[in-house]
């Protein structure tokens, strides 16, 4: 488990929102309290000001094998939206059904959904940095976010990958997944192209946008994400 050392003046993350700051401010209070063993409420919890970055790219583009990048030097907690729902369907959950049909398609899974999903997650961790991979994948998740949590990224990264590459990529993934064989992938890049570009050109409009070039070897992505987030001051943090 990870406590924050530092005090924090910020009892929410209500400072960032350009959106609605009273749903905010309501809101994340709420979300972070909630669920949380009781002893944790007051101290921790309390002080904890979510860092939020989307992890954005095609299938196969390589956000996965970044993030776990990011993670390791940085400590992050990594969330997959993908890997969320396809856990959500290997739970039979009531939506599973529903889920696996939409993965299947290569569509997009209703944004209350996924965001119940991360929103669970994020209040089960201790930590306040996160990357949510693979979120949002359109402008209804992105919108749908913004109105549910009162707030925005603090990051955006966009792995830029031609799509031949993230097709050979996604055929050599040998994960078993149900989505990953070409017709799927031929779904996946239309949705990817209608939908998603809409978000990237988003950030890029705000200024969060930091778009990186997804060709090379795995290293030599990872050297232009590093400065991205050695560039924040992050508070100090000690095992408990
Ligand atoms: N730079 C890279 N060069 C070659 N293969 C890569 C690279 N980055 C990731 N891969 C591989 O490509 C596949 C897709 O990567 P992944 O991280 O799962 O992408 P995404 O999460 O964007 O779909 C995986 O099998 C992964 O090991
Ligand atoms: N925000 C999201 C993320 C994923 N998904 C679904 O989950 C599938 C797999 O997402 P993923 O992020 O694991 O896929 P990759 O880009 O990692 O290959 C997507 O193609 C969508 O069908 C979704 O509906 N909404
Ligand atoms: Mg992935």
């Amino acid at each position: 488990m990870w406590r924050r050392v530092t005090s924090v003046s910020h009892l929410t993350f209500a400072h960032k929102s350009t959106v609605n700051k009273n749903a905010c401010t309501f809101k994340c209070w709420e979300s972070f309290t909630t669920e949380i063993p009781r002893k944790e409420k007051t101290t921790y919890q309390r002080a904890k000001t979510p860092f939020i970055t989307f992890v954005l790219g095609g299938p196969g583009s390589g956000k996965g094998t970044q993030c776990m990048k990011i993670v390791e030097n940085f400590g992050f907690t990594h969330l997959s939206a993908g890997e969320l729902l396809r856990r959500e369907i290997a739970s039979n959950s009531a939506d599973g059904i529903m889920i696996l049909n939409t993965i299947k398609e290569g569509k997009i899974v209703p944004s209350e959904l996924t965001i119940k999903l991360i929103q669970k997650e994020m209040e089960l961790s201790d930590n306040y940095k996160f990357l949510i991979d693979g979120f949002p994948r359109s402008e209804d998740n992105r919108k749908a976010f913004e109105q549910i949590f009162g707030a925005e990224p603090d990051v955006v990264l966009f792995f830029d990958c031609p799509e031949d590459e993230m097709v050979k990529r996604v055929l050599n993934r040998n994960q078993g997944r149900v989505d990953d064989n070409i017709d799927t992938i031929k779904k996946r890049l239309k949705v990817f192209t209608a939908l998603n570009l809409p978000v990237v050109n988003h950030y890029l409009e705000k200024g969060k946008l930091y778009k990186i070039n997804g060709v090379g070897t795995v290293d030599e992505i990872y050297k232009q994400v590093h400065p991205v987030f050695s560039s924040f001051h992050f508070e100090k943090q000690v095992r408990v």
